[in-house]
């Protein structure tokens, strides 16, 4: 096969929550006109970011628990070589949205390896960068996120919106990276023809890959929890921790322990099972100190539950404590008030 027949590849990294799935939803219903496959990497135990993906018009495949780079290096191999093995789901672009605390670096090398090499080929590195939430980041976790910025052909300088004016004139008086575009945008509203089509020129040569492989997690009952510290160099510094309730929550408890979280916890996220809103799926982002719950349409014949992620840094996750926290938010009265 051609290297013009092979398939361009978009890379979309960035630190946890940054908007790397706001900037995917924004580009996949955009008028792309290309058949579109999407692999998003969740790096807790329960696919969350494939359930926040709202079109349903490509293929999309989900690799979760563990970082796509390292722990879940061999789930992508493999997921790779199934969708480039049938004609008919072969996709003419694949978007890779990547886990906040992945290396685009080494996914890119992954791509690069000689199965793939004359199929796929890397159209571009999209680094989306939360513009309020940088410079609150630790010196580890900045280390981190600039690792993604040296990779990035294109930093989305993303949550402007979130920025005073005279913070946006000294952030991007700061902002000096020779090699990338940097975009500014609210909610990863950027223009297709600048995602796509950025056709970098790379000569990184592959390194060998691990193949390990990361157990799947079981549906629940009542609730369930999966606690990992995952031992490589980026992830060694985080911990992550999931949980399932099929029982309620109340929503101004819940609301209340995402605002008592530890500043250490840097992320929360997941689809919510609210008293308040019993026949709507609400989701939860907590970035940071922001947190927002908001009803996302009906469970459309899925059963309501509850399934929540927490990402941060290692030692910061009292798994006792926040199962105690969370338990205390079940409710089983029926509602009085409204979620609006
Ligand atoms: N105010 C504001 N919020 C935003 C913007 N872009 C995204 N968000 C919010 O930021 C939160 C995280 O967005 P996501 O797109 O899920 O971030 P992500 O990078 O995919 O997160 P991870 O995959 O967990 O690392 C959500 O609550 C979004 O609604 C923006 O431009 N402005």
């Amino acid at each position: 096969m051609s290297q013009q027949h092979s398939i361009p590849v978009t890379l979309v990294a960035g630190f946890l929550g940054a908007g790397k799935t706001t900037l995917l939803n924004h580009l996949l219903n955009s008028d792309h006109g290309r058949r579109m496959a999407v692999m998003v990497n969740d790096f807790g135990a329960i696919n969350i970011d494939s359930q926040l993906i709202v079109s349903q018009t490509q293929t999309t495949v989900s690799l979760a628990n563990g970082c796509i780079c390292c722990t879940v290096e061999g789930d992508l191999i493999a997921q790779l070589s199934t969708l480039l093995a049938d004609p008919q789901t072969r996709p003419e672009h694949l978007v890779i949205e990547a886990s906040g605390v992945s290396n685009p670096v080494k996914i890119a090398n992954t791509l690069r390896y000689p199965q793939f090499r004359q199929s796929l080929h890397i159209d571009g590195i999209l680094t989306v960068v939360d513009a309020a939430q940088f410079d609150d980041l630790d010196s580890d976790m900045t280390r981190l996120a600039t690792e993604q910025l040296d990779a990035a052909d294109i930093i989305i300088l993303n949550k402007t919106d979130l920025l005073t004016p005279d913070q946006r004139t000294a952030l991007k008086s700061r902002w000096l990276y020779p090699n990338a575009r940097v975009i500014e945008s609210e909610h990863g509203v950027v223009p297709l023809a600048l995602l796509l089509g950025v056709e970098r020129k790379t000569t990184a040569e592959p390194v060998s890959p691990d193949g390990r492989h990361a157990p799947a997690l079981t549906a629940s009952t009542t609730t369930f929890e999966t606690f990992k510290a995952v031992p490589h160099q980026h992830d060694s510094l985080f911990d992550t921790w999931s949980w399932q309730s099929d029982i309620p929550l109340n929503l101004k408890a819940l609301r209340n322990v995402m605002a008592s979280l530890p500043a250490a916890i840097y992320r929360a996220k997941g689809i919510c099972h609210v008293a308040e809103a019993r026949d709507q799926r609400c989701i939860l982002h907590l970035v940071g100190t922001r947190c927002e719950i908001t009803p996302a349409g009906p469970w459309k014949g899925a059963t309501p539950s509850t399934q929540l992620i927490m990402i941060g840094k290692r030692g910061a996750i009292d798994a006792n404590t926040l199962r105690t926290l969370l338990e205390a938010c079940h409710d089983e009265v029926e509602p009085t008030a409204v979620i609006n």
